[in-house]
């Protein structure tokens, strides 16, 4: 059971990035290091992905992808994106 969907969490992570502190809140933090920081970590849960769907627990993987999916998010959020601008390109 999901504690929460993708919709759920852009919504919280777009409360953070407005309101949040660095100092209790890791999307407050990424937000405030800005895009060059959070594009490194993209680059770095993708290759955990690949990584533990090569290698890793079908469990481990779906974690690895949750992280991925989590810094997607605050790259979006960072950059003023909304979910629909990136549904018009589904
Ligand atoms: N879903 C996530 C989530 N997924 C991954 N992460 C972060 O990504 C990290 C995983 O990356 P790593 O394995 O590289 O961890 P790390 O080595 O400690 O990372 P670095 O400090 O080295 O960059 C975790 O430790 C978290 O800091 C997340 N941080 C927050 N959320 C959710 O986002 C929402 C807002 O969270 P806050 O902004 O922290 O309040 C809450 O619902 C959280 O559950």
């Amino acid at each position: 059971m999901a504690s929460k969907t993708f919709e759920e969490l852009f919504t919280e992570l777009q409360q953070k990035a407005a309101t949040g502190d660095p100092s209790s809140s890791r999307t407050a933090q990424l937000v405030h290091q800005g895009v060059h920081a959070i594009g490194k970590k993209v680059v770095e849960e993708a290759a955990e992905v690949w990584m533990a769907a090569e290698y890793q627990s079908d469990q481990e993987t779906a974690e690895e992808i949750s992280q991925l999916l989590y810094h997607l998010q605050v790259m979006m959020v960072a950059k003023g994106l909304t979910l629909d601008d990136v549904y018009a390109h589904l």
